[in-house]
């Protein structure tokens, strides 16, 4: 297969690194083009910001010189955007009308009705709200994004059970790793030793994108599930990696391992298609007490998979478990990467 050319917007910043090193070498896309803020374009990589990542610094691309986010000069078939959400709000349309088939990690879109919001193996039914998209605004590429990282994480697990049983209610309670905030980000007087129980607009995010995920595309728009969600959402001194405490309520009140039972079986359509970033097993299950922990597990799969632990009665909602997922890599670059692998798969965008 010929690889489909893609350019990476916010190519310096935390996400847009990823993006970079997880593209190099990829079956079906071609990094061809970088861009940045004009204040870095017109220099080269290496010289526009400092490689933060383990590996081969700039993954090869130091010497590239970064474009302006302007269609005109950074087009590709596939634009996989780690823009902030402000620039996102006008460059990624832009991008969309000249053609472009934008997978973004802003949040500036998700909610819309018509744009997919997407986690490959929980709704691959929603990429079919970029018929809508098309026929609505007058776009010849489109835009199709990826949920909050904690958002992803907590899907990932909710949605077999969800297919199973049927979700009704769930509290959520995050510990999230400090590459959330991007760089510099908290500051480390702040953060070395503590717990910071504020992330702006984070709780919001995940009560109404999981509604949304798990919910339906009907008459070809998106309508969310009305499940009942609670998040608190904290700040802990970890580099990469949201852990989060999840009671929820099933129909039918099922026992613990018939929830243990129905994550292990889970096979959805990315593995089932092997698609190149698709960990071969979606939900890892733990049956140590001391499991999952950050340290030891967040980058088993590239990142990619959700880790499951201490499935157990919840006297309140009925189950709760301990959950963990790599918020830069699935919950961000690598998410989006999937996405777009998908889509291609679909022959959606090519
Ligand atoms: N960090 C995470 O865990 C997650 C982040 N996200 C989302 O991904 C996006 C990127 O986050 P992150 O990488 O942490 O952010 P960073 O602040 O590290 O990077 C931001 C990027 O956007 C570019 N940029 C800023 N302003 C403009 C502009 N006016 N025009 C063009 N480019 C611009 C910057 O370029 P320059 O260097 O030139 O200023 C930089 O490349 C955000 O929308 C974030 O919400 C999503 C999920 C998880
Ligand atoms: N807010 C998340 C990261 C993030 O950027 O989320 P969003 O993509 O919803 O803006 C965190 O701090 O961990």
């Amino acid at each position: 297969m010929n690889r489909i050319p893609v350019t990476v917007l916010g190519a310096t910043g935390v996400v847009g690194q990823r993006f970079v090193r997880r593209l190099r070498n990829h079956p079906m896309f071609e990094v061809v083009g970088i861009a940045a803020s004009d204040r870095s374009a017109g220099k080269r990589y290496r010289d526009a910001c400092e490689w933060r990542l383990d590996g081969e610094p700039y993954a090869g691309l130091g010497d590239q010189v970064l474009a302006p986010s302007d269609p005109a000069e950074a087009f590709s078939p596939i634009v996989f955007s780690a823009l902030d959400n402000a620039p996102a709000k006008e460059i990624e349309p832009a991008f969309a009308r000249a053609g472009a088939h934008v997978f973004s990690n802003a949040a500036s879109f998700r909610m819309d009705p018509d744009v997919p919001l997407l986690v490959p193996e929980v709704n691959p039914g929603h990429l079919a709200l970029l018929e809508t998209q098309r026929r609505r605004r007058d776009w010849k590429g489109s835009i199709l994004t990826n949920p909050n990282c904690t958002t992803t994480v907590l899907v990932m697990a909710l949605a077999p059970l969800h297919e199973a049983f049927g979700v009704e209610t769930v509290i959520m309670t995050s510990m999230q790793a400090v590459s959330g905030a991007g760089y510099p980000g908290v500051p480390s007087l702040d953060i070395m030793g503590n717990i910071l129980p504020h992330i702006g607009g984070e709780e919001g995010k995940v009560e109404v994108e999981t509604g949304r995920l798990l919910g339906k595309v009907v008459d070809g728009l998106a309508v969310s599930d009305p499940m009942a969600v609670s998040a608190l959402c904290y700040r802990a001194p970890v580099m990469d990696g949201h852990t989060e405490s999840v009671s929820v309520r099933l129909k039918g009140n099922p026992t613990p391992d018939q929830v243990r039972e129905v994550l292990a079986a889970w096979k959805p359509l990315p593995q089932r298609l092997g698609l190149p970033s698709a960990p071969e097993v979606p939900i890892r299950l733990h049956t140590a007490e001391n499991r999952p922990q950050v340290r030891r597990d967040v980058e088993l799969d590239g990142g990619m998979s959700v880790h499951v632990g201490r499935i157990r009665p919840c006297n309140v909602l009925g189950i709760k478990f301990a959950l963990l997922g790599h918020n830069t890599e699935r919950g961000a670059a690598g998410g989006s990467v999937l996405n777009a692998e998908l889509a291609v798969s679909q022959g959606l965008v090519s």
